[in-house]
C-alpha cells in the first residue's frame, strides 16, 4: 500500500531489505526514486534523528558519477510513529552481490573497471572528510548502460556506490559501544578489528577485497565462523590467484597490506587500476580451483602463508598450515554481515599464528599437498601442528559476541554505523 513519507514522498513497492530498513521503490516531485526507510527502532531513537540531521550537508554533497547520490534526509513523525529515510537515486540494476553470485567470477578487465569507478567515488568522499566503512558487494549498485558507449558500456553496467548515508548515524557510542567491532567480517581491515579507529584505509582495503573476490570467486580471509575470518584478517596473507598479471597481484597485496599506512590513497588506486586496464584487457575469468569445493583432507602448508612467514625454505622456522575450509565463503545469502563483537585481546589474536589459510591452484593443476607433490608430503609428514590449528580456528569463537545472520543487531538492536567523519578531511 502506498505510504507517505514526509509530505513529499510517496513509497510504492519494496526494492529490498537490509540491515538498517527497507529500501522501497519511490515517487516524489523529481520524479521515481528509492527511499530508505530506517528500521523502526532506530528511528526511535531520539539521538540518531539529531546525528541524522548533522550529517545532512555532508551527505547530500557527496555527489559523483560513481555514487548514488542522495536527495533528502528526511525525519518526519507519522502515526505510526518517527519515520526517517534516506531518498536516493533509484538505481536500476542489481547490487554486485547479486550479479556476482550469477556470474561467480568476472573477467578480470571487468573487475578491474569496476574497482576502479568505485575507487574514484571513494576518493571524493575521503578527500570530503567521509570514510565509507562498509564497502562490500551489497552495497555496489550496477546501473545498466544503454547503447553501446560510455563508460561501462562493454560490460552492460556502471558501478554505484551506496549506503554513506545510514553510516556515522549508527555506529555511534550508544550503538557501536566503545571497544566494539562492528562490521561486516569478510571485508573488515585489520586494524577495526584491534580496534583501531577507522580511517580511509579500511575502505581501501574492503574494496580490493572485493576486486579479489570479482577475481576469485572467493574473498581471501573468508569461510567458516565469523571470528575465524576476523582472524585471519590480522594473521593471514592473501593467497595468490594464478592467473593474474604480476603487476596486479602487486597492487592487490599492497592494499590488504595490514599496515593502513601501506595500502594506496583511493584516488591512486583508481589511477593504477585505470594504467592496468590494457594488461587485463581480453583475459578470461580466472580459471582456479574452488578451495570450498575440494576439501583438502589433509593439512597443507599454503603457500602465500609460508612466504608471509618467511618460511621459504622448507626445513627452516615455524610453518602455518592450511585446514579444510569450511564452507560458507561463496557468495551466498549466509555470509555473516554486521557482525558485532568485542575486540579480541592481543593473546587471543596471538592465538592465530597457525591460522587457516587457502590453496588456490590453476582449476585441473594437481593439489598441492597431493602424493604426486614430494616436497608437499614430506612437510605433511613433519606438520603434527594441524589439529592445534584446527583448535586455534575453534578457539576465536570464545571471544566473539556477534549478532551474525543477514545484518540482524546485537543486544541494542543496532546495526552497524557504515560512515566515520574523518577528523581532518582528505586524511586517510
Ligand atoms: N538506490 C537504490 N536503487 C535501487 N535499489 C536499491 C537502492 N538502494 C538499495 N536498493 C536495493 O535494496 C536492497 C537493500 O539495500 P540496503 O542498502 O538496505 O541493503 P544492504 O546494503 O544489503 O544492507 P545493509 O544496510 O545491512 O548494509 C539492495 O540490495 C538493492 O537491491
Amino acid at each position: 500500500m502506498a505510504r507517505n513519507i514526509g509530505g513529499q514522498y510517496t513509497t510504492h513497492r519494496v526494492l529490498g531489505r537490509g540491515g538498517a530498513g527497507t529500501v522501497w521503490l519511490g515517487e516524489g516531485p523529481e520524479g521515481p526514486v528509492a527511499i530508505k526507510v530506517l528500521r523502526e527502532d532506530l528511528a526511535a531513537d531520539p539521538d540518531l534523528a539529531e546525528r541524522f540531521a548533522h550529517e545532512r550537508h555532508a551527505l547530500l554533497g557527496l555527489e559523483h558519477p560513481h555514487i548514488v547520490g542522495v536527495h533528502d534526509l528526511l525525519v518526519s513523525e507519522g502515526p505510526e510513529g518517527r519515520d526517517i529515510a534516506l531518498v536516493m537515486d533509484l538505481v536500476r540494476g542489481p547490487d554486485l552481490r547479486a550479479h556476482l553470485d550469477r556470474e561467480r567470477r568476472l573477467a578480470p578487465h571487468d573487475a578491474v573497471a569496476l574497482t576502479a569507478e568505485v575507487a574514484s567515488a571513494l576518493a571524493v568522499a575521503h578527500a570530503a572528510g567521509i570514510v565509507h566503512r562498509d564497502v562490500k558487494p551489497e552495497n555496489i549498485l550496477l546501473d545498466p548502460v544503454e547503447g553501446g558507449r560510455g563508460e561501462g558500456a562493454g560490460r552492460g553496467f556502471t558501478a554505484l556506490l551506496t549506503d554513506f548515508g545510514v553510516a556515522k548515524l549508527i555506529d555511534e557510542p550508544r550503538h557501536g559501544g566503545k571497544g566494539g567491532v562492528v562490521g561486516t567480517p569478510d571485508y573488515m581491515a585489520p586494524e577495526i578489528v584491534e580496534g583501531l579507529p577507522p580511517r580511509a584505509a579500511v575502505d581501501i582495503y574492503a574494496l580490493v577485497t572485493v576486486l579479489y573476490e570479482l577475481l576469485a570467486g572467493f574473498t581471501p580471509f573468508g569461510g567458516g565462523h565469523p571470528g575465524a575470518v576476523l582472524r585471519r584478517q590480522v594473521t593471514e596473507t592473501a593467497a595468490p590467484l594464478p592467473g593474474v598479471p604480476a603487476e596486479l597481484w602487486e597492487l592487490i597485496q599492497q592494499c590488504l597490506a595490514k599496515a593502513p599506512a601501506s595500502r594506496l590513497r583511493a584516488a591512486e588506486l583508481a589511477s593504477r587500476l585505470r594504467e592496468l586496464l590494457p594488461a587485463v584487457a581480453g583475459l578470461p575469468p580466472l580459471d582456479i580451483g574452488d578451495p570450498l569445493a575440494e576439501p583438502t583432507p589433509e593439512a597443507e602448508p599454503a603457500p602465500a602463508a609460508a612466504h608471509a612467514a618467511g618460511a621459504a625454505d622448507e626445513d627452516q622456522g615455524p610453518e602455518r598450515v592450511a585446514v579444510p575450509l569450511v564452507r560458507g565463503a561463496a557468495p551466498d545469502s549466509e555470509r555473516a554481515t554486521h557482525t558485532r563483537m568485542r575486540v579480541p585481546d592481543a593473546d587471543e589474536l596471538a592465538g592465530g599464528a597457525h591460522g587457516t589459510a587457502r590453496v588456490i591452484r590453476p582449476a585441473g593443476a594437481p593439489r598441492a599437498g597431493s602424493a604426486r607433490h614430494g616436497a608437499a608430503a614430506r612437510r605433511r609428514r613433519r606438520l603434527a601442528v594441524t589439529a592445534a590449528a584446527l583448535l586455534a580456528a575453534g578457539a576465536v569463537g570464545g571471544w566473539l559476541l556477534f549478532s551474525g545472520g543477514d545484518g540482524d543487531s546485537g543486544d541494542n538492536g543496532a546495526p552497524p554505523g557504515v560512515v566515520e567523519r574523518l577528523d581532518e578531511p582528505g586524511e586517510p
